[in-house]
């Protein structure tokens, strides 16, 4: 099972805009409307999907999308959830 990390390295490690709370790493951007909301959380789906790790989407308030990356079995953020973060900030650099 992937190590739990400390607040300090999870911290240290985050792309500007993600933050740390209630045992995960999340990030909010605001899209140009609905649609490309729609359009990142799936392209998010799909990089997510072939890593096999699994984040919370929410789209939300119209053109806001939420993401919320965590390791459920480890009860907490992983080098996993560092990872898919990171992806997560190249793909939304790339649209
Ligand atoms: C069997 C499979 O590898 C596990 O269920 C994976 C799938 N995706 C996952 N995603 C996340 N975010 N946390 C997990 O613990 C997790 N476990």
């Amino acid at each position: 099972m992937p190590e739990l990390l400390d607040r300090e390295t999870i911290v240290s490690r985050l792309a500007s805009g993600w933050e740390y709370r209630d045992g995960a790493v999340h990030r909010t951007w605001q899209l140009k409307g609905f649609l490309t909301a729609m359009s990142m959380a799936n392209a998010i789906a799909h990089l997510a999907n072939e890593a096999n790790h699994h984040p919370d989407l929410s789209v939300h308030d119209y053109n806001r999308l939420t993401v919320r990356v965590t390791t459920h079995s480890a009860g907490g953020v992983t080098e996993n959830d560092l990872g898919l973060a990171e992806r997560i900030e190249r793909l939304h650099d790339a649209e």
